[in-house]
């Protein structure tokens, strides 16, 4: 082991369970005093591994900027952000798939009378790459949290939001009309600390790559 341990950004939020989970099934199970701890950076108990929580859409710009070594993230967000970072390994928890969705009975893919269709996105790159590659014209309204409101109050025609169980479209009206795409958990690695420790970087991948299969 070169210095300090390798640090790993990981996402607060729904996803850091069972990242945490993962770490643990590789003997790197995060030191029980530090967990009950407000502090920020969280050792392993085995001494390899330091963890950074921060917001989910901070993870990428960690890793790229070399703060964190490694990262654990969504593919939907790495798609929205496009950092230059290493994906080594898709780690198969937190599935959900990224979707234009519309009121049961709204237009799609054109609105009567040749409207400009409103679409409002916590993820406006995505939206605009996927919209652009069908040749669609959208007018694209940035929110950054309860996205099925917009269709509700009129502010938008159309969202492109997460969908998980559907369960938050169904109780607002809303259906999915496309897929954009398909997300689950990702490592993510920085370049240059690959390139400097890598053994440690393989060792890291071969054995979350082992406990995965392990669960399959
Ligand atoms: N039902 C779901 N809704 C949202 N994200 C989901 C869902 N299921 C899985 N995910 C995955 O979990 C990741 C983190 O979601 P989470 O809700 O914890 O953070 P966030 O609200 O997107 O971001 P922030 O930390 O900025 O509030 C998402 O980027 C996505 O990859
Ligand atoms: O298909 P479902 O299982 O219902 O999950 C999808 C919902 O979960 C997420 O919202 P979140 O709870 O993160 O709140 P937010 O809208 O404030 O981002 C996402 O933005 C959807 O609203």
């Amino acid at each position: 082991m070169t210095g300090r341990p390798l640090r790993i950004a990981l996402p607060k939020g729904r996803m850091m369970d069972e990242a945490l989970l993962l770490f643990g099934r590789v003997g790197s199970e995060i030191d029980a005093e530090a967990r009950d701890s407000r502090r920020l950076i969280l050792p392993s108990a085995d001494g390899r591994f330091e963890f950074l929580p921060v917001k989910s859409g901070d993870v990428p710009i960690y890793v790229e900027s070399g703060v964190a070594d490694a990262g654990v993230v969504g593919l939907d967000v790495l798609e929205e952000g496009q950092q230059d970072v290493l994906r080594p390994l898709d780690l198969g928890f937190g599935g959900c798939m990224l979707a234009v969705a519309a009121p049961a009975d709204a237009a799609y893919p054109l609105l009567p009378g040749g409207t400009m269709p409103r679409v409002a996105t916590k993820y406006v790159e995505s939206a605009r790459r996927f919209f652009a590659q069908k040749g669609m014209q959208v007018e694209l309204i940035r929110i950054s949290g309860s996205v099925e409101l917009a269709p509700l109050l009129g502010l938008a025609h159309w969202i492109v939001d997460l969908v998980q169980t559907g369960r938050t479209l169904a109780e607002n009206g809303l259906t999915v009309v496309e897929k954009v795409s398909d997300s689950t958990a990702r490592l993510i690695v920085n370049r240059a600390s690959h390139k400097l420790r890598l053994d440690e970087h393989q060792r890291l991948i071969a054995d979350l790559a082992g406990a995965l299969e392990k669960s399959a």
